[in-house]
C-alpha cells in the first residue's frame, strides 16, 4: 500500500519530531534525499547544469540545500528566486557551495538557464501551497514544460494541492516527484497524481508520528481476490445474483454477466426480460438464467445467491425500482450501478440496511444521490471530500469512478486506485465493473475490498487490452496502445488476475 496522509496530520508530525532534532535538521534530511535522487538521475553530477526554482516558504529551503549539496559535487547550480523571501540558511549554504542566484524577473537569463539546464528541481510550493500559483510562480512553472532538462519536484509538483490533486492553474509536470516523510492525497489523485511522474517517497522519521493514513494506494500484493480450493464447489465459491438490461438496454446485461463470468464467480445467475435473457444465453452459456416477471419483483424466481449485482441497463421504471427494493431488503452483499443508482436518488430509504452496500457512481450519479447539492464540476474538481461526504451520508461503500477512482467507506482510508487509463472511458466499462465487483463480493470479500480489487483488476484489464505485452529485446514490455471496447477489457481480465498471483 502507499500511504498517504493530510497535509494538517504532515504539519503535526512534523512539528513532534522536529521538537526532538537539532535546528535544521529534519529540512537536512528532506534535501539529502532530494540531492540523492538528483544525483541518480544525472548521468554525472560533475558538470551537470541544474537550476533550482525557489519559492518563498520550506519547499525552496529544501531545494536550496539539495542544490547545494549537488554544487559541493561539481554541478553547475543557478538558483532562480520566485520571490523576495526566501530560505536563507539555504540560500548561504548554497553561495558557499558555488551556486550562482537568479530574481524571476530576470527572464532572459531565467530563460536561457532553464533551457540549458540538465535538472531543474521544482522547489516553488510544497504542502504549503494554496489555490492557483501566482505570477512569477506560475510563469516559472510553465517555463519547465516541453524542455529538456529532467524535472524533480520538490515533496509535490507546484501548482497541485497536496491535500486534494486539485489544479487550478499552472503547475509543473515533474519526470519525478521526491516526496517527505509520507505520500500526500495529491500526489494519488488525479489531476494531482498525473503531475507528479514516478514518486519517490524520503524516509524522513516521521512515522512514528504519524497517525492512521487518509488516503490509501492499493498495489498488487496488497489485494487478495478468492482462491478456489481442492474442496471448492461452484456454490462455495460464491454465486452471483445479477439483475440488468431491459427490453430496451440490453448490451449492459451481456458486458455485466461478462463481469462476473470472468470475475472468478463460482456461478452467475442472470435474470431480467425476454430479450436480455436470450442474448445473455448466447454471450454466456455459463450464466443460468431465468426470464423474471419484473412486475413481482421476486427475487425467489432467481434462486439461491451469495451477492446481488443491480442496476445496468435496468431502466428507471416504477418496475426497475421494485427490483432494487427487493435486492436491498435482502441481507446479503448488494452493489447497486447504473440506473439502480437513479432509482436510489429518489429512494435514499432503501440504504437502511445491515449488509454491504456497494455503490458505483461516476460524478453525474453522485451528484443524483447527494440530492442535487453538490453539482457534478464540483464533485469533479473535489473527488476526495465528496467521496468521504458520500459514504458517510449514504451509510454505503462508495466507489467514485474517474480518472482516479476513489473507494470510500466510513471511518476507513480512501482507497485510491493505480490502474486506470483514460481507455477505459468508454461506454460499457462500467457494467463490467459491477458484475466484476459482485462476484469478488460473492467470493466473500469485504466490500471495501472486493471494491479496491475490482477497480484495480479492472484498470489493469484496460491496460492490457490497450496495450498487450509483446516479447522484446529485455523480455515482455507493454506494446503500442488501441483504443478498446469494454469487450476487450471482459477478455482481458483472466491475464489481470494471473498478475496478483
Ligand atoms: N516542516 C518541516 O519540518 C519540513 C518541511 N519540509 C518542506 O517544507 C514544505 C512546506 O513548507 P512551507 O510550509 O513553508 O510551505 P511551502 O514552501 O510549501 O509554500 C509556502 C510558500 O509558497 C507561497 N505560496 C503558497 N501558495 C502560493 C500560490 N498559489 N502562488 C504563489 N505562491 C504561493 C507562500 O507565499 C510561501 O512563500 C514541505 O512541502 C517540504 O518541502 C521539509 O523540509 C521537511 C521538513
Ligand atoms: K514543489
Amino acid at each position: 500500500m502507499r500511504y498517504a496522509h493530510e497535509v494538517g496530520k504532515v504539519r503535526a508530525a512534523e512539528q513532534a519530531l522536529m521538537a526532538r532534532l537539532p535546528e535544521g535538521a529534519l529540512m537536512r534530511r528532506a534535501a539529502a534525499g532530494l540531492a540523492a535522487t538528483c544525483a541518480r538521475l544525472l548521468p554525472g553530477v560533475y558538470g551537470a547544469r541544474v537550476v533550482l526554482l525557489v519559492g518563498g516558504g520550506d519547499n525552496g529551503g529544501d531545494a536550496l540545500y539539495a542544490g547545494a549539496g549537488l554544487a559541493r559535487r561539481g554541478a553547475s547550480v543557478v538558483a532562480v528566486l520566485a520571490s523576495d523571501r526566501f530560505h536563507r540558511e539555504g540560500l548561504a549554504a548554497l553561495r558557499t557551495a558555488g551556486g550562482r542566484v537568479l530574481k524571476a524577473a530576470d527572464t532572459g537569463p531565467v530563460g536561457a538557464a532553464i533551457e540549458d539546464a540538465d535538472l531543474v528541481i521544482d522547489g516553488l510550493t510544497g504542502i504549503g501551497g494554496t489555490g492557483a500559483l501566482r505570477e512569477p510562480y506560475a510563469g516559472l512553472a510553465r517555463r519547465t514544460e516541453d524542455i529538456d532538462a529532467i524535472v524533480v519536484a520538490c515533496d509535490v509538483p507546484s501548482g497541485v494541492d497536496a491535500g486534494s490533486g486539485r489544479v487550478e492553474g499552472a503547475a509543473v509536470r515533474a519526470d519525478v516527484t521526491v516526496t517527505f516523510g509520507t505520500y500526500k492525497p495529491g500526489l494519488l489523485i488525479d489531476p494531482g497524481a498525473a503531475h507528479c511522474g514516478v514518486v519517490e517517497l524520503v524516509d524522513i522519521g516521521l512515522g512514528a508520528h504519524l497517525p492512521d493514513p487518509d488516503v490509501v494506494a492499493a498495489w498488487p500484493v496488497d489485494l487478495r481476490v478468492p482462491q478456489p480450493g481442492s474442496e471448492s464447489d461452484k456454490y462455495r465459491r460464491g454465486v452471483v445474483g445479477v439483475l440488468a438490461g431491459s427490453e430496451r438496454y440490453t448490451g449492459a446485461a451481456v458486458l455485466c454477466v461478462g463481469g462476473a463470468v470472468h470475475g472468478g464467480a463460482g456461478m452467475v445467475r442472470f435474470a431480467s426480460t425476454p430479450h436480455p435473457v436470450e442474448l445473455v444465453r448466447h454471450h454466456w452459456p455459463e450464466a443460468v438464467t431465468t426470464v423474471i416477471d419484473r412486475t413481482s419483483a421476486a427475487l425467489e424466481q432467481v434462486g439461491q445467491v451469495q451477492a446481488w449485482v443491480v442496476g445496468p441497463g435496468l431502466g428507471t421504471d416504477e418496475d426497475a425500482e421494485a427490483l432494487v427494493e427487493a435486492v436491498l431488503s435482502t441481507d446479503l452483499p448488494a452493489l447497486v450501478d447504473a440506473d439502480g443508482l437513479t432509482v436510489l436518488a429518489r429512494r435514499r430509504d432503501l440504504l437502511r440496511r445491515e449488509a454491504p452496500t456497494v455503490l458505483t457512481p461516476h460524478a453525474g450519479e453522485l451528484t443524483r444521490l447527494l440530492g442535487n447539492r453538490t453539482p457534478r464540476q464540483t464533485i469533479e474538481a473535489r473527488r476526495l471530500e465528496c467521496v468521504q461526504r458520500a459514504a458517510a451520508e449514504l451509510s454505503a461503500t462508495v466507489l467514485l469512478k474517474g480518472s482516479t477512482t476513489l473507494i470510500a467507506e466510513q471511518d476507513r482510508p480512501v482507497r485510491v486506485n493505480p490502474t486506470g487509463t483514460p481507455r477505459l472511458a468508454t461506454a460499457g466499462t462500467g457494467d463490467v465493473l459491477s458484475g466484476l465487483i459482485g462476484a469478488l463480493l460473492a467470493g466473500g470479500m469485504p466490500a471495501i475490498e472486493a471494491a479496491t480489487a475490482g477497480a484495480y483488476l479492472h484498470g489493469l484489464a484496460g491496460r492490457l487490452a490497450a496495450a498487450p505485452p509483446t516479447d522484446g529485446p529485455s523480455g515482455p514490455a507493454p506494446g503500442r496502445e488501441a483504443p478498446i471496447s469494454a469487450q476487450d477489457v471482459v477478455t482481458a481480465l483472466p491475464d489481470a488476475f494471473r498478475t496478483l498471483a
